[in-house]
């Protein structure tokens, strides 16, 4: 492990209740990688973004996750975990009944922020991040599916995550707007973020050549290819 690695996993056996998902689970990703997370239904992504985010207790092995050792986390510790983490999952939506604002108003301050002006300075600072500044006002139902993700995206980035897990972000999308949401997430990689992507879609994943990561047959594979 180096000192710019924000997961790694070794040794690790995944389970589900009794049932043994992944065994032998050893996955490395450095600070800034942007990386696809592949593998059929039922194959193990969602149970090993479970690991990755604190749903999930390992069994055997060892994890470090963004300075966290899963071995001792609590349930105390698990929102110190989260607030490490972006996630971007499809059944993590907005809150329907009221603006962008304060969407992301909502979580800065059920994660501690209470200074008024710092809050909205986050919340400018993200929407510009994903180029959604003058959205800030609207209503979730004002906006397309794919600036609905950036503000999910946007939201993500509050607390200046070191890793994004994102599940099947671009799902609900027609092929542009995919597009341009992983083109948005490989920026953020750029600039320091690692980015942990769970996807069906292998023309993405030819347009946007980067490390795969695959769950086959109760294994994770760390440099896969696609065929
Ligand atoms: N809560 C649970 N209790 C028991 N078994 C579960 C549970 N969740 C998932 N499993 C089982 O664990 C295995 C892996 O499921 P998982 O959801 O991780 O797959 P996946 O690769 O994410 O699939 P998908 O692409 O459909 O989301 C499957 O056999 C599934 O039936």
């Amino acid at each position: 492990m180096t000192g710019s690695t924000v997961i790694n996993l070794k040794n690790v056996d995944v389970f589900q209740q009794k049932h043994l998902v992944l065994s032998n689970v050893n996955l490395n990703i450095d600070k800034g990688e942007f990386v696809f997370l592949i593998g059929q239904t039922g194959s193990g992504k969602s149970s090993l973004l479970k690991i990755i985010y604190g749903d999930l207790h390992i069994g055997n092995g060892e994890g470090q996750i963004a300075g966290f050792d899963l071995k001792k986390l609590g349930n105390k510790e698990v929102p110190f975990l989260r607030r490490k983490l972006g996630i971007v999952f499809q059944d993590f939506q907005l809150l329907t009944d009221r603006t962008v604002e304060k969407n992301l108003e909502f979580v800065l301050k059920a994660t501690g922020w209470t200074d008024k002006n710092l809050i909205t300075e986050r919340i400018k600072d993200v929407l510009e991040k994903v180029g959604l500044r003058s959205k800030i006002k609207k209503m979730p139902h004002e906006l397309s599916g794919g600036e609905q993700q950036r503000v999910v995206i946007a939201r993500a980035l509050l607390n200046n995550p070191e890793i994004i897990l994102a599940d099947e972000p671009t799902g609900n999308l027609d092929p542009d707007t995919s597009e341009e949401i992983v083109m948005l997430l490989k920026q953020i990689s750029q600039s320091g973020t690692a980015v942990l992507m769970a996807t069906h879609d292998y023309h993405i994943i030819r347009t946007f050549p980067s490390r795969i990561i695959k769950c086959e047959s109760g294994i994770v594979h760390e440099d896969a290819q696609i065929v």
